[in-house]
């Protein structure tokens, strides 16, 4: 499956930059591109033509329609009003529409796959294809639920680059479709703050998709859990500020994010921070309250609306999630770590205090009456975090507030007191320089730190989940064990990087790219070595880390071990990412019958908090019916399946990821069958994680992806 190159080069440098001035096309140099006739044998068709604006770099890439008199039809992407229309009426009639046959041929003309072309032509529209070859693949970065990212060198201008190898089913134009939604929103976002899409590799032969990123270094989670790291109050101003611009930009455009956590929240080593991953965006227009899903945001950023099952909300969903991270930035760790819904709820109305009666009937949250707490918990923000300053506290219960509507807008967000008072944040670029962390490195982490407890001092356990802690992972770091085992060619903890980087033979992932392993070694240790002169030299630049004060912990909270056994772990590491799922669209488009309102409780579900734990066995046991039920609710709005995941927490307990609070009825006969497929997946993976020398059973099942693509 590995991406096939088919295009003549003329088109390898007429990619994807758009032009910065808008000026007469007939005033400028353009030329014809090869690419113009491949899937078309008439002279009058479509052609591609490669404009040079002035002589300078940028390149445009334009069909020049023969047939309407020689006119051009330009698919300049700086024409966005023309794109955002044409992008908002794909999203709106995802699946509805009939797509041309010109559209297609031309789209194929330009080198892009044909199911690509006739699912999504607005994903890709005035854009042309990367070649694989003109990337140099390095090594694995990232392991999303959907994707792997990674770190590559584009051979054309010598840059990083992160590729994201998104998993979908290229057979199903449903997947297809669902995946381009991402690139969709990526396309229509231009913001300092947010994740710059530069491309996309594929082939008119290939069956896979790569995403071209501007390389990151950090994300906020790999970095925040590197032993020693903590922040400053300026530099949690100054990443709370970028989160809150890049947002803001999104909510002006009329998108959600839905999935604001720590690993979506990229660095560079300038201090910029870039939103990431649009997988579960959605979007929103506050005229138009239409009903969305309400199974997104990874589990421990989850509103309490979300958990509810509301369905009917906007820009207040990222704003609560932003509140938890807020939280996480000053307290090292995950503020509201539940492992079930319930428990997640719970934990909210904790801290939040319980809502009024006013709540359920404002958020039209009817059903939810049976899992009131019975008794009323006080809020109690204030005193949870009273270390923090008083003007980050202000901010946070204004963020965490219970009801949507209190948490107000990033924009308003931006101009509180946190931001306009001392210390003010500061500027990115005096931050220090960190070297690369990602969560997955933290991953890594933890495995090596693993793998010593295994061989060296038994009984040193480290559980799954839990960030590395300073003594079980001294004087190791993640990406020196990698380089290490990499050296060595053997015993690298994360199967995936050794396999992408010396097993060439494995066309999977590798075939289209150019190889040089030890080119990668080579580069990677020069890295580290640049990495380790700047610091020598920015000694004096960086200057000291002023930590903010920590959490105070309860007495509660020291029994609580989760929560007070883990550094930070902004993490979806436990798999408590919600599954994406197509239905935020589905419910727009189909607010019918099956819609949220006609969502049943299953039966036997809890209804008091006072019976928590007994709440979790019995969702144990109802793990099968939910499955069965959730997917239910999903194929009955014709959407994407999502994928269900297990995992295993902090302190490696099992995560039971049991889909929402509130689910349709069954179709339990083909769902069990699903669920078994499940299991024995796991059974597998179990047995092959044990086969292996000194390692125990311990990496999240992430069962399937959307659509079980491959
Ligand atoms: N542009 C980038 N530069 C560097 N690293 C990146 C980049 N994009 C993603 N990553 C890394 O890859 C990880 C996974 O990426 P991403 O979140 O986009 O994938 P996903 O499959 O959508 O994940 P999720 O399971 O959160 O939905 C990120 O947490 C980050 O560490």
């Amino acid at each position: 499956m590995g991406l096939i190159c088919t295009k003549p080069s003329a088109v390898e440098d007429s990619r994807e930059s758009p032009p910065k001035r808008t000026s007469s096309i007939s005033r400028r140099h353009h030329s014809e591109l090869k690419v113009s006739r491949f899937g078309s044998s008439k002279r009058e068709d479509p052609v591609w033509i490669k404009d040079r604006l002035g002589g300078g770099g940028d390149v445009k890439v334009m069909l020049v329609d023969k047939k309407v008199n020689g006119s051009m039809r330009s698919y300049d992407q700086t024409k966005s009003k023309k794109i955002d229309k044409a992008e908002a009426t794909f999203l709106d009639h995802l699946g509805s529409r009939r797509i041309p046959n010109a559209t297609v041929a031309e789209q194929t003309a330009a080198g892009w796959p044909r199911w690509l072309a006739a699912a999504a032509p607005e994903a890709i529209n005035g854009w042309i294809p990367r070649r694989a070859d003109t990337f140099e693949k390095l090594n694995k970065i990232g392991q999303g639920t959907y994707s792997s990212v990674y770190k590559a060198r584009d051979v054309t201008n010598d840059k990083f680059v992160a590729l994201k190898k998104v998993r979908f089913d290229n057979l199903d134009p449903e997947s297809v479709k669902f995946m381009a939604r991402e690139i969709l929103f990526l396309r229509r976002l231009d913001h300092p703050n947010i994740i710059k899409l530069h491309g996309l590799i594929t082939a008119r032969s290939s069956s896979s998709l790569y995403l071209v990123f501007e390389y990151m270094e950090h994300d906020l989670t790999g970095l925040a859990s590197r032993p020693g790291i903590k922040f400053s109050e300026p530099q949690v101003k100054c990443y709370m500020q970028q989160l809150l611009s890049g947002l803001d930009h999104c909510h002006s455009h009329g998108i959600l994010h839905r999935d604001i956590k720590g690993s979506n929240l990229l660095l560079d080593n300038n201090g910029i921070l870039k939103i990431a991953d649009f997988g579960l965006a959605s979007n929103y227009d506050p005229r138009h309250n239409v009903p969305l899903t309400s199974r997104v945001v990874t589990l421990w950023y989850r509103p309490p609306e979300l958990l509810l099952g509301a369905s009917k909300y906007g820009v207040a969903v990222d704003l609560w999630s932003t509140g938890c991270i807020l939280g996480e930035l000053y307290s090292g760790k995950p503020i509201l770590p539940g492992k079930t819904e319930v428990e997640q709820l719970h934990k909210i109305f904790k801290l939040c205090g319980s809502p009024s009666e006013d709540y359920w009937r404002k958020l039209h949250l009817r059903n939810s009456t049976m899992i009131k707490p019975p008794q009323p918990y006080r809020r109690c923000v204030a005193e949870t975090f009273k270390d923090l300053p008083a003007s980050a506290l202000q901010l946070m219960e204004i963020l965490l507030s219970l009801y949507p509507a209190d948490r107000g807008t990033a924009a308003i967000a931006l101009k509180n007191e946190f931001f306009t008072t001392k210390p003010f944040p500061c500027d990115p670029s005096s931050l220090p320089k960190y070297p690369p962390s990602k969560e997955i490195d933290a991953k890594l982490r933890e495995e090596e730190a693993r793998r010593q407890g295994a061989s060296g001092g038994r009984g040193q356990k480290v559980d799954l989940g839990r960030r590395a802690q300073p003594v079980a992972v001294a004087g190791t770091n993640a990406n020196s064990v990698s380089i290490a085992s990499l050296q060595r060619g053997q015993g690298h903890s994360n199967p995936n990087i050794r396999s992408e980087i010396f097993n060439p033979h494995r066309g999977e992932t590798l075939s289209g790219f150019l190889v040089d392993p030890t080119k990668h070694l080579r580069s990677d240790k020069d890295a580290r070595k640049d990495f380790a002169e700047q610091q020598s030299m920015r000694a004096s630049v960086s200057g000291p880390l002023i930590h903010g004060p920590g959490r105070a912990k309860s007495g509660k909270e020291h029994n609580d071990s989760f929560l007070s056994s883990n550094r930070a772990n902004l993490s979806k590491l436990s798999g408590l990412v919600m599954a994406r799922t197509a239905m935020s669209d589905d419910q727009q488009e189909r607010p019918g019958p099956s819609g949220p309102e006609t969502i049943k409780p299953v039966g036997g579900f809890p209804g008091s908090f006072d019976q928590e734990e007994s709440a979790k066995k019995q969702e144990r046991m109802h793990y099968t019916q939910r499955v069965a039920s959730s997917h239910q609710m999903e194929d009955e709005t014709a959407s994407i399946k999502e994928s269900n995941m297990h995992g295993r927490g902090p302190k490696g307990n099992k995560i039971y990821m049991s889909g929402p609070l509130f689910a349709s009825s069954n179709n339990v006969d083909r769902m069990l069958k699903e669920h078994d497929r499940q299991i024995q997946e796991y059974a597998r993976r179990a047995r092959f994680e044990k086969s292996r020398p000194g390692t125990q059973v311990t990496e999240n099942p992430t069962f399937s992806s959307r659509h079980r693509a491959g």
